[in-house]
């Protein structure tokens, strides 16, 4: 098990140099995925998931060629689950399921509560089917249908970006909105509160919150942050995020900027991210429309100012004269192609260098026409979950932008 250390995690920015990152390896969870389930589970196809493995194993192999510590959501759960405490949480919160009736829950108790940690953590994420329960029993698993599960899979794990992102040196575990992914936030509470390699570690929000999503949440810049409302965070959550974060001094701005409640657009990092510390790549079908409300801290409470375009109030609250866009595609066409196949989900590993999925061929030209170095990742099976380089990596440490 590794240990805490000196080593400070902390993000500040999109931009900063990235030293550790939190992925998850999809493994048997996306194996579970079948034409019944796949729009309840929130993926748009049924990937191949040996291509999806070797994919996720090539953006890895990416960042840690760039000196990027990789971390595994999945060892750090097993290893998470040797402490009573966090195991305890993790099966309570799979035990809240109203579906199971208490015979059930009494059953499926007993059953998790035997396992060793490393199998409890493949059944906390690939789920458990009717037939993988031995002992079964009881009037709801009866009358179950055979190819239900008893614990649903979690495979939208691999987006680690949504279910917890820090702020400066705290961590939002987040309020994710979807009943499929809800009970991926008891695994990274458990993980953050209970890992030796993140003891001491506070958390600026927590998944009994109001609804926010990671994917939602922007770092601009130190101090600097933006936050999408739409289809997944609540302006609510917004609201509690900005009082925490602003209440606690994490930031001196928060910016509220509304999208449209569409699965294309599901999260703001679906439609615009930071490449450089001065530079956003943005969808133009929507960038003009993109309006923020500036939230800042006076007197104890939240002061909100007047809404405005998005790239202005981000320009005022970085203190830079303007925030260089750089467009998704070359047309209305290509571009809504390419948003949708995630070309404007890039993860910086530094200023000036970014991680696109390879498909995105135009939008990653006009990226390296502006002086954007384009680190190519293969996402086609990645991709039908609807997730590129950013929704599928969280960012634990980061050094300083110079801003
Ligand atoms: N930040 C992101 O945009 N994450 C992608 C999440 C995709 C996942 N299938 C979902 O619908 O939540």
């Amino acid at each position: 098990m590794t240990t805490s250390s000196t080593r400070v995690d902390a993000v500040d920015s999109e931009v900063g140099r990235l030293r550790t990152v939190l992925l998850h390896r999809p493994g048997a969870e996306l194996q579970r995925l079948t034409p019944r389930n796949n729009d309840t589970l929130l993926f748009d196809g049924i990937p191949w998931v040996g291509r999806a493995q070797e994919e996720h194993d090539a953006f890895a192999d990416v960042l840690r060629g760039h000196q990027v510590e990789v971390l595994y959501l999945a060892d750090l759960l097993a290893e998470t689950l040797a402490v009573p405490q966090a195991r305890r949480a993790c099966i309570d919160a799979v035990l809240t399921d109203p579906r199971h009736g208490d015979t059930l829950r009494a059953v499926l108790r007993a059953h998790l509560d035997d396992l060793h940690p490393d199998d409890l953590a493949q059944v906390l994420i690939a789920g458990l089917a009717h037939d993988e329960l031995r002992g079964g029993r009881g009037l709801v698993y009866d009358l179950m249908n055979r190819r239900d599960f008893v614990v649903d899979p979690l495979p939208n794990l691999l987006f680690t970006r949504d279910s917890a992102v820090w702020i400066a040196d705290q961590v939002a575990v987040t309020s994710l909105a979807m009943s499929a992914r809800r009970r991926e936030t008891s695994l990274t509470a458990a993980i953050y509160r209970h890992h030796p390699r993140f003891a001491g570690t506070e958390a600026v929000y927590g998944p009994d919150l109001e609804s926010l999503e990671g994917g939602d949440v922007l770092l601009l810049g130190p101090g600097v942050v933006a936050v999408g409302t739409g289809e997944r965070t609540t302006p609510a959550g917004v609201e509690r995020l900005a009082r925490n974060v602003l209440g606690q001094g994490l930031a001196h701005t928060v910016l509220a900027v509304p999208i449209a409640q569409d699965r294309a657009t599901m999260h703001l990092d679906t439609v615009c991210t930071m490449v450089d510390e001065d530079a956003i790549l943005v969808y133009p079908n929507v960038a003009d429309e993109l309006t923020a409300v500036a939230l800042r801290w006076a007197d104890g409470d939240l002061v909100g100012q007047p809404s405005e375009p998005f790239v202005d109030a981000a320009a005022t609250a970085l203190g830079i004269d303007a925030l260089r866009t750089i467009e998704t595609g070359l047309d209305p066409v290509t571009a809504e192609r390419e948003q949708w196949d995630d070309g404007n989900n890039t993860l910086a590993i530094g200023p000036r260098l970014a991680v696109a999925y390879e498909r995105n061929v135009e939008t990653n030209a006009r990226l390296e026409e502006s002086g954007i170095e384009v680190v190519r990742i293969p996402g086609s099976e990645l991709g039908s979950g609807r997730g590129g380089p950013r929704c599928m990596s969280c960012p634990v440490r980061r050094e300083t932008a110079r801003r």
